[in-house]
This record gives structure tokens, sequence and C-alpha cells, in this order.
């Protein structure tokens, strides 16, 4: 897509700036994967729960009550409604400790629907595994959406059925399950029938996890299953009858969970296919973006502010997406002015610091943020910019202008820097609007 684009630009924000300098709200709650702020230790780690595990589940259950054939239910945030969240199928407060820490970041761009699956999207990819294509818009349902999540103790057959009312056959059905369940596992507190009260002071929960890794995404909940190592409580509980992830897995005569044994990339790239189809699955109606993906450059916060005397004040940052810290690197931000013509003057060099550097995908690619000298430029008017990237390593300067459409802004009416709140609750706006707007 095209910058400037509000609603597009605060998506591909939540998306992709995910951690560092502009990083969005979910990194910090995952750092590290075994976080879990709703624990007894003050130090919201080792309690055998995390919040990474507690929001892939909110999703998946938010999603499981989708009806393929008369296209109700999905991912569209029912999850958050009290009657919801406390039928027997969704039993435990992972979803309650999910809404708490979500509710909040959903706004006009963001439905908390969208929210969601960004947090479930940012624990995988946060926590080691593979990126996933992200989609926005979806909708916030208005009531609960009817019962549908499958539970352990129900037949292999209800869950094959289960599934495909969901939209999954019985081999995606395998691989969604070992994909969600390579991450937490089953505590005593919600389901005292599955796991003992294991009397640690340190695990208040008494959580049994589903493999040794439980905080990061690999393939152990399939190599551990099938060496005999698993302590697997959906596999290994003393009460058969709960035991869903073996008659799960072993439904095809074992042989997807062979191939995730055998293949850790293979393992993840099917589970990138099958977490986005998850994220993915709505109620009917609701129409979804493009895949979001990085805009390569994309300038953040930008502000015309009108001072006095018909100047004014321009804010902001740019990011460069998936580079490498560069100190030769140089940046320029070139503008016309509002009628279009552009003096040798109209150009300001762009500033880095060592900690303007953001990330995404737990990591595996960083940016560079570049920001004016003092935090703003001082102009007569400006009707669109563009950027010239010198890597300062002899190549050629790169100009990035959106492939000629340039930057676009406008400054017929903008705030003035005469607005002001005088008092706690009391505020003047004023907006300055361009002579030549009025003579229009
Ligand atoms: C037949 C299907 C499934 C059954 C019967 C099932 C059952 C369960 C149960 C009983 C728990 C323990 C929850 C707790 O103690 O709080 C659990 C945890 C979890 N499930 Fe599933 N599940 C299924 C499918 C899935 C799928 C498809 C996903 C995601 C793709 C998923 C993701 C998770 C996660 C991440 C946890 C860990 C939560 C935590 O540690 O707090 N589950 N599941």
């Amino acid at each position: 897509y095209i910058w400037p684009n509000p609603r597009l630009d605060k998506q591909e924000s939540l998306r992709w700036d995910q951690d560092g300098w502009n990083g969005g709200p979910f990194a910090s709650f995952l750092t590290p994967c075994n976080r879990f702020d709703f624990g007894s230790d003050p130090n919201s780690l080792g309690t055998g729960r995390s919040n990474a595990a507690d929001w892939i589940r909110s999703a998946y259950h938010d999603m499981a009550t989708h009806n393929v054939e008369d296209g109700t239910g999905g991912l569209d945030a029912s999850i958050r409604f009290f009657e919801e969240q406390h039928r027997p199928e969704n039993a435990g407060n992972g979803f309650l400790n999910t809404m708490i820490f979500l509710t909040h970041d959903a706004s006009s761009y963001a439905s908390l629907a969208d929210i969601l699956t960004l947090a479930a999207l940012s624990a995988i990819e946060h926590c080691g595994g593979p990126k996933i294509a992200y989609r926005a818009g979806r909708v916030d349902a208005l009531e609960p959406n009817a019962p549908g999540v499958p539970e352990p103790q129900d037949s292999v057959e209800s869950h094959i059925a289960n599934f495909a009312r969901q939209g999954f056959t019985q081999e995606e059905m395998i691989g969604l399950v070992a994909c969600g369940h390579t991450f937490g596992g089953v505590q005593h507190t919600a389901f005292s029938d599955i796991v003992p009260d294991l009397g640690d002071p340190n695990d208040l929960d008494s959580n049994a996890p589903f493999d040794s890794t439980f905080v990061s995404f690999d393939n152990k909940i399939a190599t551990e299953f099938l060496d005999g190592t698993t302590a697997n409580p959906l596999i290994v509980g003393s009460n058969d009858t709960t035991n869903s992830d073996k008659r799960i897995f072993v439904s095809d005569g074992n042989v997807t969970m062979k191939a995730f044994a055998e293949s850790p990339n293979h393992f993840a790239s099917t589970c990138a296919t099958l977490f986005a189809r998850m994220l993915d699955t709505v109620p009917r109606g609701v129409q979804l973006t493009e895949v979001i993906n990085p805009l390569s450059v994309k300038p953040h916060g930008f502000k015309l502010l009108y001072m006095a005397d018909g100047l004014l004040n321009l804010t902001g940052e740019v990011r460069l997406w998936d580079v490498q810290e560069n100190p030769a690197r140089s940046v320029h931000l070139v503008w016309s002015n509002s009628d279009g013509s552009a003096s040798e003057e109209n150009i300001s060099h762009l500033t880095h610091t060592a900690d303007m550097v953001g990330s995404a995908l737990g990591g595996r690619v960083t940016s560079a943020w570049y920001k004016f000298p003092r935090s703003f430029i001082t102009l007569n008017s400006i009707s669109k910019f563009h950027f010239i990237i010198d890597e300062g390593d002899g190549s050629a300067p790169r100009i990035e202008d959106q492939d000629g459409h340039g930057f676009v802004v406008q400054d017929s009416v903008v705030w003035s820097s005469t607005s002001c709140a005088p008092s706690l609750g009391t505020a003047r706006m004023d907006i300055a609007v361009s002579i030549h707007t009025l003579l229009l």
C-alpha cells in the first residue's frame, strides 16, 4: 500500500514494529518467553505458565466456534464475553488474563479481534516460531458465539467432525493441535481431573507441560511423543478418557507426527500455514485485507504544526526496514513546496543513534530509525517528500519515493501551536488554515 493510510499505517506498525524503538504493545510481555504476569512470582517468571501460551490458546478458542456451513463464529473477539468465558469448554483463567492485557490496545484502526490475532502471532514469532502471514480487518462480535470448542473427553470421531465444522481436515487437525501444544500445558487449577496438585509453592497452578520446551516453539511435541519420553498430560494422563492428544496424534497411523518429528523445517512451515488459516477464520461477510508486508521505508508520527509568521514545524521519524547498523549510512529527507517547486534548501539530514533500532520475529529482522536533528525542521510549505539513502560504501545513493508517488502530505489545514490546555480538563484547539485554501 501507499503511505499515508492511517489504518494500514497503524496495522503495519502493530504487526512489524514488535520490539525496540517504537516497539508495539506485545513484545515486552513476551520477554522472556516464560513471562507470566498473573502468577505468584513477583518477577512474573517460573510459574509454569506464560502470557504467550494464554494468548495462543485464547485465539484458538475464539476461532473454534466457527461453522463453515452457516458462516457463523470465528475469530471475532467473542471470547471477551463473560458468558463465553464461563462455559465448560473454556475452562481456566487464560482468556480473562488475555483480555485484561489486550482490551485497551483496540482502536478504530484495529479491532480487538485483530489485536488478539496480533498478540497470538507475536507470541508464536517472538518465541521461536515461524513467520505468519497477517491480514487485518476482523470485526468484533456483538454477542457470544454458539458453543463448539473441542474438549479432552470428546471421542476422536467427534474431534474430526468438530474440526471439519471449523474448516480443517483430519490431517490439519493433527497439525493444528501439535502446533498449538508446542506451547504451554494443562493446569490442575483448571483441569483437576487431568493434572494432580503438584504441591509446588513456585507453581501454584500445578502446570503439567505438553513438552520439555513448553515456552518455545519446536517439534519436541512430536519427537517426544514418538520416542516415548513425552509427559504430555493429554497423552500419558492416568485417565485415558481425557487423552485427546494421543487419540488425535495416532488417528492417521502417526503419519503426520512422524513427518513433523523428522523435519523441524516441515513442522515450522506447516504451522505457519495452519496458524495463518486459524487466525484468518472469520465470520462470513468479514473482508480481510491483503497480507500486510512491511514498507521498506516508512515515515512514522509525521506531524505539521503551524508556528507563526507563515512557518510550519515538521516532526516525525523514518524507519528503514530490514537493515543492519551502518555508521557510514546517511539519510536525507527532501521536500517539495505546496506548489510543487523545490529549492536546494529543501533538504534535511536525518540523525540516528545506536538505540534507534527496532526488531521483529524475535530479533530475526532489524530496522534502523532516523529523526530530524532537533526532532523537527521548519519550513514554509510542503506537499510531499522523499528520502535519499547513501550506504557510504561507494554504491550509488538510492531514492526512496514509493515508486514515484512520493510521500504525500497536506499543509492546508494543520494544528496551530497556539493550542493550549490552560487548566486540567480544559483545552483550546486552534487550527491554522492556509490562505490559499481560503481563497479557493
Ligand atoms: C481437540 C483439540 C484440543 C483440545 C481438546 C485441547 C485441550 C487443551 C487443554 C485441556 C489445555 C489445558 C488448558 C489449561 O489448563 O488452562 C490446553 C492448553 C492449550 N492449548 Fe489446547 N486443545 C486443543 C486444541 C488446541 C489448538 C488447535 C491450539 C492452538 C492452535 C491449542 C492451544 C493451546 C495452548 C497454547 C495451551 C496452553 C495454555 C496454557 O499453558 O495456559 N489447543 N488445550
